[in-house]
C-alpha cells in the first residue's frame, strides 16, 4: 500500500518554500487503477514525484508497504515501484530496446547482463505497448507519442507492483489514449497504478478511482461517479454553468456562439442529429419542431443519402450536404 500521512508537498530551496498541498491523508487503493485529475499547476506532478520518492516531502510521510519511503534504499524502491515522468530521456544514442532493457536493472546481476527471462520481459513490454517494430530505432528518432510508449514499456519491464505515471496519455492520439488506459486497467489484476491526466472524460469512464486536486491543494478521492454526483468534478471543470463538464453526460461542452438567428428543424435519425450540431456550432438558435419564426429545415433520410429541404418564406431549396445547407442558410433569401 502507498499511504500519505499528514503529507505536505512542495518545493524548498534555501529559505524559499513553496507549499503546493498540505494535510494530505490518503491511501492508494491496492489492485486498482487510480486517475489523478486537476487543473494546470494544481500539483499532480509534484504529488507523483513525492509519492515515488524522487522529491522530498516538506513534512509528513509517505509509507510504502508500511515503511517510510525515506528509509527504503533506491534498489529496494526500484523493485517495488516504477515511475514514468513527463520529461523522457532525449538525445541519447540508446535504441528503444536498450531503453526498455534499462527497466530490468533492478533485477539483473552486477554486470547488468540480461538473462533469458529478462529478455522475455523486455519483448513482452515492447509488445504490450505496441512498439515491437520500433525496437532497433534510436530513441532520438522517435515521435513524442512513440517515445512515451517506450518509457511506459521500460516501466513495465521493471516489473514492479506499483506504477506511477505522470500524464502518460499526453502525446497519444485519441485511440492510443484509450488503448493505453485499457492496458493499464488490465494490469491491475496484479498491480496498483496511479496516473495523472487531463483527459477527464476518459478517466471518468475508465479509472476505478479518482484523486482530484484543486488549485488550493485540496485532494478529493472517490469513485468517478461519486465525485460527479457531489459536484467536485463540475466545480473544477465547468465554467459559468454554460460550458465545460456536463454533469448529465460526463462530456466536456464548448461555449456556444449566438450570431445567426433562429430556425426550426424537423426530422429524425443520424443526419437530423448532426444537422442540429452543425446549426448550434454555427450559432443558430434551434427549435426542434415547426411553427417558429425563421426558416424551417426538413431532414429526410430516404435511401442511402440524406437530403435537406430549406423552407424560407415562399421558397424551397434543396441541399445535398450539411455544408450546402449552411451556405444556403447564410445566403440572402
Ligand atoms: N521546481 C519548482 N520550484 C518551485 N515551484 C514549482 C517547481 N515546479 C513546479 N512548481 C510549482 O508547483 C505547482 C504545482 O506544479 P505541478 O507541476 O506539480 O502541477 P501539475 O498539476 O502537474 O501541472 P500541469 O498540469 O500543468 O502539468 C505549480 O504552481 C508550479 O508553478
Amino acid at each position: 500500500m502507498i499511504e500519505a500521512k499528514e503529507l505536505v508537498i512542495g518545493y524548498r530551496a534555501y529559505k524559499n518554500e513553496r507549499l503546493v498541498a498540505g494535510g494530505l491523508n490518503f491511501t492508494l487503493p491496492d489492485g486498482r487503477l487510480t486517475a489523478l485529475l486537476g487543473p494546470n499547476g494544481s500539483g499532480k506532478s509534484t504529488l507523483i514525484r513525492t509519492l515515488s520518492g524522487l522529491q522530498p516531502v516538506i513534512s509528513g510521510d509517505v509509507l510504502l508497504d508500511d515503511v517510510s519511503l525515506s528509509s527504503r534504499s533506491r534498489v529496494e524502491l526500484s523493485k517495488r515501484l516504477s515511475i514514468v515522468l513527463q520529461e523522457p530521456i532525449r538525445g541519447t544514442h540508446l535504441s528503444v530496446f536498450e531503453l526498455v532493457a534499462l527497466g530490468r536493472i533492478p533485477h539483473t546481476n552486477r554486470m547488468g547482463n540480461l538473462a533469458g527471462p529478462d529478455l522475455e520481459k523486455v519483448y513482452e513490454s515492447l509488445n504490450a505497448t505496441g512498439i515491437t517494430a520500433l525496437s532497433t530505432r534510436k530513441i532520438s528518432q522517435l515521435s513524442d507519442g512513440e517515445l512515451q510508449r517506450a518509457m511506459i514499456a521500460k516501466a513495465l519491464a521493471q516489473e514492479t507492483h506499483y506504477i506511477l505515471l505522470d500524464e502518460p496519455t499526453a502525446h497519444l492520439d485519441v485511440l492510443g489514449k484509450i488503448e493505453l488506459i485499457d492496458k493499464l486497467r488490465s494490469l491491475t489484476t496484479s498491480k496498483t497504478i496511479l496516473f495523472s491526466t487531463h483527459d477527464v472524460e476518459l478517466a471518468l469512464q475508465m479509472a476505478d478511482h479518482i484523486w482530484l486536486i484543486d488549485e488550493n491543494g485540496t485532494v478529493k478521492t472517490g469513485a468517478p461517479e461519486d465525485l460527479v454526483l457531489e459536484g467536485s468534478i463540475g466545480n473544477i471543470y465547468s465554467r459559468n454553468q454554460e460550458w465545460g463538464f456536463d454533469n448529465q453526460t460526463g462530456q466536456i461542452l464548448v461555449p456556444l456562439i449566438n450570431r445567426s438567428g433562429g430556425c426550426s428543424v424537423e426530422g429524425s435519425g443520424l443526419a437530423y442529429e448532426w444537422t442540429l450540431k452543425a446549426l448550434k456550432r454555427t450559432g443558430y438558435a434551434v427549435n426542434t419542431g415547426s411553427g417558429t419564426a425563421g426558416p424551417t429545415i426538413r431532414v429526410a433520410a430516404s435511401g442511402a443519402r440524406p437530403q435537406w429541404m430549406l423552407v424560407r418564406e415562399n421558397t424551397v431549396l434543396e441541399a445535398r450536404s450539411i455544408q450546402q445547407l449552411l451556405d444556403l442558410l447564410s445566403s440572402r433569401p
